[in-house]
């Protein structure tokens, strides 16, 4: 499909990218999943360390890679996978802090959407605001996964954010008013990618932070609770 193509961030040298691909911000995570769950798998990508690789799972043919973290790195390398190497489905798989009391450490968010206090849509000169959506079809195949697997999963509206370290402390109470799950850095500019492209995208996380009630998952805890995250994304196969 995409045999000799490249970009500057994005080297194949030959191995195909599938057109579906999960997309971890931790380039080690893409790698860990390669060797833990892929079948035949090849790397295609080594470029600044963004470790990408193609296998199979369970017979089907599937890409992973690193997306770096925040909005910039995320949609530049989304935005080179969908319009040069012709991948169809993104999923992006990653952590977040969680900001409702009824959610717990592990938990998986399924973000249905993702506000924003990134500019990044003002690109397209919309008449007005736009709603950062995932795909239905990936978000349906997703939570049907996670409640066969038994797994606590949460559906809704995520924040993504530029800032990790906000200078206004009540800023996340504001959004905490309004719904909002939890707060990662990276899932609305895949999602506006994806829509301007005419593709789709899903975004599924672990709560690896309270934030309200600071409580932090150690890392030798964060294991288990991604590979739960992995194996509903690699349904989606
Ligand atoms: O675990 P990942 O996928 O990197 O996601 C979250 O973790 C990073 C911040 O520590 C940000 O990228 C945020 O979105
Ligand atoms: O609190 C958190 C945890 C993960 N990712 C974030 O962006 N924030």
């Amino acid at each position: 499909m995409n045999d000799k193509k490249e970009t500057p961030h994005i080297k194949p040298n030959g191995v195909e990218i599938a057109e579906t691909i999960l997309l971890p911000g931790d380039p080690l995570r893409a790698k860990f999943i390669a060797e833990t769950y892929l079948e035949n798998a090849q790397q295609f990508n080594s470029v600044r360390n963004m470790f990408g690789y193609t296998g199979t799972y369970k017979g089907k043919k599937i890409s992973v890679m690193g997306t770096g973290m925040g909005m910039p790195s995320m949609s530049l390398y989304s935005w080179e996978l969908i319009h040069i190497f012709g991948v169809k489905n993104l999923i992006r798989i990653g952590t977040c802090g969680a900001i409702q009391d009824h959610m717990n450490l592990y938990d998986l968010v399924l973000a249905m959407g993702a506000s924003t206090d990134s500019r990044y849509v003002h690109q397209y000169n919309l008449p007005g605001e736009f709603a950062n959506i995932a795909s239905f079809e990936l978000l349906d195949k997703a939570k049907k996964a996670a409640d066969q697997k038994g797994l606590p999963v949460h559906v809704g509206n995520i924040l993504t954010s530029d800032i990790f370290y906000n200078a206004d402390p009540t800023a996340l109470e504001k959004w905490q008013k309004m719904g909002i799950l939890s707060v990662e850095m990276e899932t609305a500019g895949l999602y506006l990618n994806a829509a301007y492209a005419g593709v789709n995208a899903l975004t599924i996380l672990t709560v690896s932070d309270h934030i309200l009630r600071r409580e932090q998952t150690t890392p030798e805890e964060r294991q288990t609770a991604f590979t739960n995250m992995m194996e509903v994304a690699l349904e989606l196969a």
